[in-house]
């Protein structure tokens, strides 16, 4: 549905400093029906991306093609129909404080000369897909943020659009209402075969919705992948810092400190096993066990799911001695999961 070639956009030069690369060399393809996370941190080059594929912004160097049209090589008149295919959707919601619920979904249409008995076939049903049914006649300031942003979205797909793109939707509402919010959004998706592109700084967003990721920093693209693969086997180190709080278990404070590289007589082996897909709920501490005849302690453990799939970690500990070690890591790896020692425990 989108894809960039070798995109670049810099800014120019102030007095004094160099220009700015806010996009540099950058290529990338995302699918049609896709959802479609970008995440990087601030500066990282999001937003230009973002204005890139509606033609807010028009690269330095490169291609952007939408849809199967080079955006960049349109007249500003010929880019209007091409926006209207774009549904944007925004941090702050971008409501007209003036307008009811119904008549800010109603706004692009109206704005496209459409008349006001389709204007109404259109927008009911919107109001019933984003759960606003009953709020179409309150003001902005009647609403929470969760429902402010339901009206974002419900106007973002007035015109039909085919693309969808999302300024870090979530990022003013608490952690109930983001869910919810991603939720209609995974939902729309479904149903309608929107393709999604949301921009975010957040990792918790990708694992909850995106079914592709890209990751940024100072304008490059760094990974970029399945969300399982790039959330489960991050290559580049920023990918491993966004990956820790949302898949990542970490070993109790006081045992973290007591962690060493060597094994010392008597001490314990600490494992790291992770499970993923159709493994992901293996019962693998009690195979273990009756594999080996040795006793394993749970340390910590998580599972989760990521796009839907199943993941989950386990830190546990077993004999330290190198026999036993060996043992448990291969039997680990016949029951088709990763094992890794990661220390020692006194
Ligand atoms: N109009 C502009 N003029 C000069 N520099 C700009 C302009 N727009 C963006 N930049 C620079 O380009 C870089 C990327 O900016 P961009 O807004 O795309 O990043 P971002 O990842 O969206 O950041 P944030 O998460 O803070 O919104 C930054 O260094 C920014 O200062």
């Amino acid at each position: 549905m989108v894809r960039f070639e070798r995109v670049s956009r810099s800014f120019a030069a102030r007095k004094g400093s160099a220009a700015v690369f806010a996009l540099d060399d950058l290529s990338l393809e995302i699918p049609r029906g896709e959802i479609f996370g970008v995440i990087g941190r601030s500066g990282a080059g999001k937003s230009t991306l973002l204005r890139l594929i509606n033609g807010l912004e028009r690269p330095t160097g490169g291609r952007v093609v939408v849809d199967g049209i080079e955006v960049n090589a349109l007249s500003e008149s010929e880019l209007r129909p091409v926006r209207r295919s774009i549904g944007m959707v925004f941090q702050h919601f971008n409501l007209l404080s003036s307008r009811t619920v119904f008549e800010n979904v109603a706004l692009p249409l109206e704005v496209a000369g459409i008349g006001d008995a389709e204007i109404r076939d259109r927008v009911e049903p919107l109001l019933d897909l984003v759960g606003l049914a009953d709020k179409r006649n309150r003001y902005p300031a009647e609403l929470s943020g969760g429902q402010k942003q339901r009206v974002g979205i419900a106007r973002a797909l007035a015109t039909r659009p085919k693309i969808l793109l999302g300024d870090e939707v979530t990022s003013a509402l608490d952690p109930e209402t983001t869910a919810s919010i991603l939720a209609l959004l995974a939902d729309i998706n479904q149903r309608l075969g929107v393709t999604i592109v949301l921009i975010t700084h957040e990792m918790s967003v990708i694992k909850e919705i995106c079914h592709r990721v890209a990751v940024l920093e100072a304008g490059k693209l760094i990974e970029t992948g399945r969300a399982f693969e790039v959330l489960t086997q991050p290559r580049h180190a920023t990918t491993a810092s966004f990956v820790r709080g949302v898949t990542g278990v970490e070993l109790p404070a006081d045992l973290a400190r007591r962690l060493s590289d060597q094994p010392s007589p008597g001490s314990q082996a600490v494992l790291r096993i992770t499970f993923t897909g159709s493994h992901a709920t293996a019962p693998v501490v009690s195979r273990l066990t009756t594999i080996l005849g040795i006793d394993i302690n749970i340390l910590a453990g998580r599972i989760d799911t990521i796009g839907g799939e199943p993941f989950g970690a386990l830190l546990v500990s077993v004999p330290g001695d190198e026999a036993t070690r060996l043992a448990v890591v291969s039997a680990v790896e016949r029951l088709n999961l990763q094992g890794e020692v990661i220390g020692y425990v006194a």
